[in-house]
């Protein structure tokens, strides 16, 4: 879906980006992470056309933004990082207003509303709107005429805790109902691992490690959870903890919930593999939602 090669972007004599190799595939939900200046502005607004390359490759859905950007504006939705707003009209007349730019019809506003969770403000005036529902039109615009792919820059940037987390909700159920790709770019780590399963690390302007959460904690040996279905759970957690491969065994909702070192996964997926011959689980998964620790390792590899 996004496909950077040796991408290079200069602002005057500074390299922003110093050949940045990304790829963010179809159906993902992307953590673009990296800390304060380390191009994930710059990377989101390539990808969009607003700023043109210095050198390498750019492709969005197959098209170079620079060049097909009218189209590519068409199929994907973008939050931008500060974005500005007329502020003395109703929300209703500014979606309706960029839904009839956009030549769709005015129950389009209605529907990226209900979507983003602003239908009961339609109408109130833009400047009576806190910061958090002022995210909130911003990804109501994004997801206006159905969007692809959806780049949101900083969506929990300046929010209080409580609108980060109804934000976080918000973009946790849109994933569920619409199935859109989307690339969220964050420097508050731990609360996109609600959201994301992917993400590309960015450091000084180019991408320290990048993938599936699952494959960059198995690489960088981060911790990973097992999680058993099992009809004796405290049966198969005792079993369990008899072998070294575990950091920690729990009985969870019936589950059997195992913490495993990357770089014993194998031992101790074998043991599960075990566990389940015998009888004593029914099946298994693994998954890594430390996103956070994901990045601490990638950042102490680096
Ligand atoms: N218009 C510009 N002119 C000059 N330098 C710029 C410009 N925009 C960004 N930069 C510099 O490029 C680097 C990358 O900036 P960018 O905004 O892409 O990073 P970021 O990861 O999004 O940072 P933040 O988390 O602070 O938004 C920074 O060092 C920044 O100062």
């Amino acid at each position: 879906m996004i496909e950077f090669k040796g991408v290079v972007k200069k602002y005057g004599g500074f390299a922003a980006l110093r050949g940045l190799d990304m790829h963010i595939p179809r159906g993902v939900t992307a953590g673009l992470v990296g800390p304060n200046g380390s191009g994930k502005t710059t990377t989101i607004k390539l990808a969009v056309g607003l700023l043109k390359k210095s050198g390498g490759e750019v492709r969005v859905l197959g098209l170079d933004p620079w060049y097909d950007g009218v189209e590519l504006r068409r199929r994907v939705g973008v939050l931008h990082e500060k974005p500005l707003y007329p502020q003395d009209v109703t929300v209703r007349r500014l979606l309706e207003h960029l839904a009839g730019l956009r030549g769709l019809p005015a129950q389009e506003a209605v529907r990226v509303a209900r979507l983003a969770g602003i239908e009961g403000y339609m109408e109130r005036s833009v400047s009576s709107l806190s910061r958090g529902y002022l995210q909130r039109l911003g990804i109501a615009i994004a997801l206006m005429g159905e969007p692809e792919l959806l780049l949101l820059d900083e969506p929990t940037a300046n929010l209080d805790p409580s609108a980060r987390f109804e934000i976080l909700g918000m973009l946790e159920n849109l994933k569920k109902d619409l199935g859109v790709t989307m690339v969220i770019s964050s420097h508050v780590l731990p609360e996109l691992e609600k959201v994301c399963d992917y993400a590309v690390v960015l450091s000084g302007g180019v991408a320290v490690a990048q993938g599936s959460l699952l494959e960059l904690a198995r690489r960088f040996m981060a911790t990973l959870e097992l999680r058993i279905e099992t009809r004796s759970p405290r049966l198969a957690a005792s079993r369990l903890i008899l072998s070294e491969a575990f950091l920690s065994v729990e009985v969870s909702d019936g589950l059997v919930v195992a913490r495993v070192p990357g770089e014993k996964l194998r031992e101790a997926e074998a043991v599960v593999e075990d566990l389940r011959r015998s009888g004593l689980a029914e099946s298994w998964s693994v998954t890594s939602r430390s996103l956070g620790e994901v990045y601490e390792a990638v950042s102490r590899a680096g």
